[in-house]
Parts: structure tokens; C-alpha cells; sequence
């Protein structure tokens, strides 16, 4: 087997076995296969969840769920849980680094291939990276909010082969398995759609975020840069060994043949959208089908608040989700050259401007 980078997401609902604290019966045989991963010759980065569960563990008394109270709780755990994994990992002589990223670590281009260059450098000296969002200073604008996500970032960022979201259930079901009991198993998955998304629900426990809505999310995004993504039970047997083997009783989102270049990778994963332009049919052709720029002539409306180079979202006339770019005018400037002639676009402004919305190099198809 060829040697890979492997990110392997860790969820609460598998580092608790559905208990309110740390099972480290499952963190030991957990290392034990990294471990032998290790020993093949494949890189291992995890994302690993359960900051907030061990904090809340630590606590004599009960707290509640606010944002302020995870984020204490996360403060309190995070020590724990990186102490714990670097003791699991000692057993075997491998070095752990602990990595706490926001999304602002990513948005950043310039703090995106710092973060990237740190983990080409800990794999490069068979580090196992461990990361975890920076949940205690996160706020609402520059936090990711769920791991499933992050672990989407990460793996765009190590370059990895393969991302693996470990949870308590052995992959996405037609149904919440909790709920429904005939639900049954979708092994492999193309490609995501709104039917497909339609089946996912949210986390059936107050301790896991997200549910299999924000493993849809990961996976799409994991997808596009051209990396598989297998969901899959933590709690079985050698798992983790048994996905590289191909084995496992699974759901496995197949890769993109065309993966996208490093720096559409990051549009992928990185920006948040502040602001929609709405596009007409010819425009949306373009985009799609001949993979064009975005013309001002397209342009058919433009909501939101932004400036020049920020992300933008751009939607069909009925609002469908077409492309992400960076947008190479202010929303007050594309008010006033909507729908121009792209020559005119000077004359419109009265001055020398791009001749171009948003460039092609510059957007990822969505
Ligand atoms: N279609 C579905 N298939 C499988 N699980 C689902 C589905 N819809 C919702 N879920 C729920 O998602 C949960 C896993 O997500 P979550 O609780 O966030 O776990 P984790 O802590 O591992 O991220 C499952 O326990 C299940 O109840
Ligand atoms: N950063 C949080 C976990 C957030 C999260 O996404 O949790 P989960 O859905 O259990 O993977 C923590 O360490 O508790």
C-alpha cells in the first residue's frame, strides 16, 4: 500500500464511548493503531474533540452549556487531553504536537501556509500532530464551531490522502440510526446533494456538534480538494486499520478526479462568505461550463456587505448555490457597474478598475 497522510477525526461521541469522561480503554487501542499506521509508513495528523467532555469531568460541580461555559470547560480539558494523548503516544516513542487553530488561522492567507508549514514539518519529523479547535478564544466571527469542518481544513492543509471521521455510528445511515432502527447503511457516496443532505441529522447527544450534517459538510469539502473521506464507527475493532485495508463496514465519499490547485483548496476551505451576487443564466453557463470569469454583464444583483478581494458567494437567479471567489470590487462599487458593458466599467466608476468581477483563478465551482 502506497504510504499516505491520513487525518483521523476523533469525534466526543468516541473519546467519551458515550460517557461523560475520557475512555482511555479507547484512547490506548486508538494510539495502538495509529501506532501500526506509523509503523507502514503512513503519516497520522489527528483532529481530536473531547476538550469540553474532560473539562466538564473535571469540574465537582455541574455547569451549563452556554458558550462561555464550553469555553471554559474546553480551557479546563484541553490539557488533559493532550496530556493524555502524549502519554498513550510515549508508549510507543512517537512525539505528539499540539495544535490549536481557529478559523482565522486558516482565512489568513499568510497564517494558512504558516499553519501548513508547521504540519509539512511535523510529519516530515514523524510528529503526530494533534489538533483541536483554539475553542477559549474563539469567537463567533473567527470559529470553525464544529470538528468535523476543522478536520476538512486540516486535511486540506497536510496534504492528506485520506480524511477519517470516527463517530458512534459506522457511517451515514438513511436516517438517524437512534431514531429510525430500519435506517440503513449508504456505503459509498459520489456525490453530495441536497437528497443526500436532506438524510443527515444532527448530533443525537448534547456532547457531539453537528451530527452527520457537519460530516456532509467535511466530506464535500475533503471531495473537491480531491481527498476520500470515510465515515466510520470508532468503537469497532481495529477500524482505523481496517479503512486502509478498505474492509470496513463504512461510508466512503469518493475523491474528485480533477482536484483543485492549492490556492483554490484554500478558497475551498478557508474565507467565510460576506456577501451573494446573483447572476443570470448566460453568466451561470460561462462559470459552469466553459469555466470563465465573472463578467460584470452577468451581474444581476449583489446583497451583502463587502470589499475589494473578499469572498463572495455567487448564486443562480433562483439562489442556488453556484460558485465562491474573491471579488475584486467593494458591493457599492458592483452596484454601480452591474450589468455593464466590461469596457465601461472605467467610464462607470471614473476610474481604471479590473475587467473582471471575480476571475476564474480566483472562484471554485460549488
Ligand atoms: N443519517 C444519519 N446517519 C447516521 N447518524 C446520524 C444521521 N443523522 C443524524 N445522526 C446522528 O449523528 C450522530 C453523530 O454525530 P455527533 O454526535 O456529532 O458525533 P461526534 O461526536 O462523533 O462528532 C449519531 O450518533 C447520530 O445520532
Ligand atoms: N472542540 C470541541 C469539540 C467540538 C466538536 O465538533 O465535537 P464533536 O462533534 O464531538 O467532534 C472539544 O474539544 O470539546
Amino acid at each position: 500500500m502506497k504510504q499516505q497522510i491520513i487525518v483521523i477525526k476523533l469525534g466526543t461521541s468516541v473519546l467519551t464511548a458515550g460517557g461523560i469522561h475520557l475512555h482511555k480503554p479507547r484512547m490506548v487501542e486508538l494510539v495502538r493503531q495509529c501506532a501500526e499506521l506509523k509503523q507502514q509508513g503512513h503519516h497520522i495528523v489527528l483532529v481530536s474533540s473531547g476538550a469540553v467532555a474532560a473539562g466538564r469531568s473535571q469540574l465537582s460541580q455541574p455547569c451549563g452549556d452556554s458558550i462561555a461555559q464550553k469555553q471554559m470547560l474546553a480551557a479546563i480539558g484541553q490539557g488533559q487531553l493532550i496530556h493524555l494523548w502524549q502519554t498513550l503516544f510515549a508508549l510507543y516513542d512517537i512525539p505528539v504536537a499540539q495544535m490549536l487553530l481557529t478559523r482565522a488561522d486558516v482565512e489568513h492567507r499568510e497564517r494558512y501556509l504558516t499553519a501548513r508549514d508547521t504540519l509539512t514539518q511535523l510529519l516530515k519529523h514523524q510528529v503526530v500532530p494533534i489538533i483541536n479547535e483554539n475553542d477559549a478564544v474563539a469567537t463567533s466571527e473567527i470559529k470553525v464551531g464544529d470538528n468535523d469542518n476543522l478536520s476538512a481544513m486540516v486535511a486540506i492543509l497536510a496534504n492528506a490522502n485520506k480524511l477519517i471521521l470516527l463517530t458512534d455510528q459506522a457511517g451515514l445511515f438513511t436516517a438517524d440510526p437512534r431514531i429510525d432502527p430500519d435506517a440503513q447503511l449508504i456505503a459509498q457516496v459520489n456525490k453530495i446533494d441536497d437528497a443526500l443532505r436532506a438524510l443527515a441529522g444532527d448530533s443525537g447527544t448534547s456532547l457531539g456538534t453537528g451530527g452527520m450534517n457537519t460530516k456532509l459538510q467535511a466530506a464535500d469539502i475533503a471531495q473537491r480538494a480531491g481527498i476520500e473521506t470515510v465515515i466510520a464507527k470508532g468503537s469497532e475493532t481495529n477500524i482505523v486499520v481496517k479503512v486502509m485495508e478498505q474492509v470496513a463496514t463504512s461510508t466512503t465519499f469518493i475523491r474528485f478526479d480533477a482536484p483543485l490547485d492549492g490556492r483554490k483548496k484554500w478558497l475551498l476551505c478557508a474565507p467565510k462568505s460576506t456577501g451573494t451576487i446573483t447572476i443570470d443564466i448566460g453568466a451561470c453557463e460561462a462559470i459552469a461550463m466553459q469555466g470563465a470569469s465573472l463578467l460584470a454583464k452577468g451581474v444581476m444583483a449583489v446583497t451583502g456587505r463587502f470589499t475589494r478581494g473578499d469572498l463572495v458567494t455567487i448564486t443562480n437567479p433562483d439562489g442556488q448555490l453556484l460558485a465562491k471567489g474573491l471579488c475584486a470590487f467593494s458591493e457599492q462599487e458592483l452596484g454601480m457597474i452591474k450589468g455593464c458593458h466590461s469596457s465601461d466599467i472605467a467610464n462607470c466608476l471614473g476610474y481604471k478598475a479590473s475587467n473582471v468581477i471575480v476571475h476564474r483563478d480566483d472562484m471554485v465551482l460549488l
